[in-house]
């Protein structure tokens, strides 16, 4: 397929573009700060970069008539707002993790909810220093699908990918859920089972769960 990447500077745009290019994809639209290199129409659409970028992205996504796959945190309301009116035209995905094993925890967490509403819980999430939004996506993510407001703490140290733990207890008992990226590449493969995906759907509104569920 011909893809366009948004943020393709970065840490992980640059990943996507390789991730992709490994699978036989070829990079077409490319977009970063003040950087917009159009070379053919691309087919979708992956954007991991600012929530700022998003309306040039849905404005790329519109010139070309084609599906949005994002991956971009710190998300208003707004943004979903504008997303969610774009889905009537065509498919979105958009996830704050595109990982399988987030996606997994969340689906444990939601399906346990109940279990677990007599203990307390919070969540601890350490990500590298450059990382600009707290709490992180994930955070956010995993919080919905407890069903309840929890205590979130975030730590910005070294180069970590991505690391989150909930962590339930009781009086006499502790039990801790954790993730950890050992390697962007999982976000990177994530995206790119999700582009991949995504062009097989008719417009709406998805999340990464969705693409998973059809394995
Ligand atoms: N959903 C998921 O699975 C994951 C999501 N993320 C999220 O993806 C995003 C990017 O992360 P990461 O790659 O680490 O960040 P980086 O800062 O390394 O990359 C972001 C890129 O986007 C560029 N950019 C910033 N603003 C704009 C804009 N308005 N228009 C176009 N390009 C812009 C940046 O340029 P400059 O550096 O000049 O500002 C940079 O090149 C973050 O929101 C992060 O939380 C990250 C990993 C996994
Ligand atoms: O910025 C990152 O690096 C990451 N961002 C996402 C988030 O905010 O949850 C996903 C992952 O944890 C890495």
């Amino acid at each position: 397929m011909n893809f366009g990447v948004v943020g393709y500077k970065g840490r992980m745009g640059t990943l996507i573009v390789q991730t992709f290019k490994e699978h036989k994809h070829n990079p077409v639209l490319l977009v970063d700060k003040e950087v917009l290199l159009e070379k053919d129409r691309p087919e979708v659409i992956v954007d991991f970069s600012q929530p700022e970028a998003l309306e040039l992205t849905l404005s790329l996504c519109e010139k070309y008539n084609v599906p949005l796959v994002l991956g971009t945190t710190a998300l208003a309301k707004n943004h979903f707002k504008t997303l969610k009116d774009f889905s009537k035209k065509q498919p979105v995905v958009q996830s704050y993790n595109f990982s399988i094993g987030i996606n997994l925890i969340a689906k444990i967490l939601a399906e346990f909810s109940k279990n677990f509403e007599e203990w307390d819980v919070e969540l601890v999430e350490i990500h590298h220093s450059q990382k600009k939004d707290k709490p992180s996506g994930t955070a956010i993510l995993l919080e919905k699908a407890l069903k309840r407001e929890i205590q979130k703490h975030s730590l910005r140290i070294g180069g970590i990918p991505g690391e989150h733990l909930v962590i339930f207890a009781n009086e006499g008992e502790t039990i801790t859920i954790s993730h950890r990226a050992i390697s962007r590449k999982a976000f990177a493969l994530g995206a790119l089972k999700a582009a991949e995906w995504v062009l097989t759907r008719k417009s709406g509104f998805y999340t990464f769960s969705d693409v998973l569920k059809e394995e």
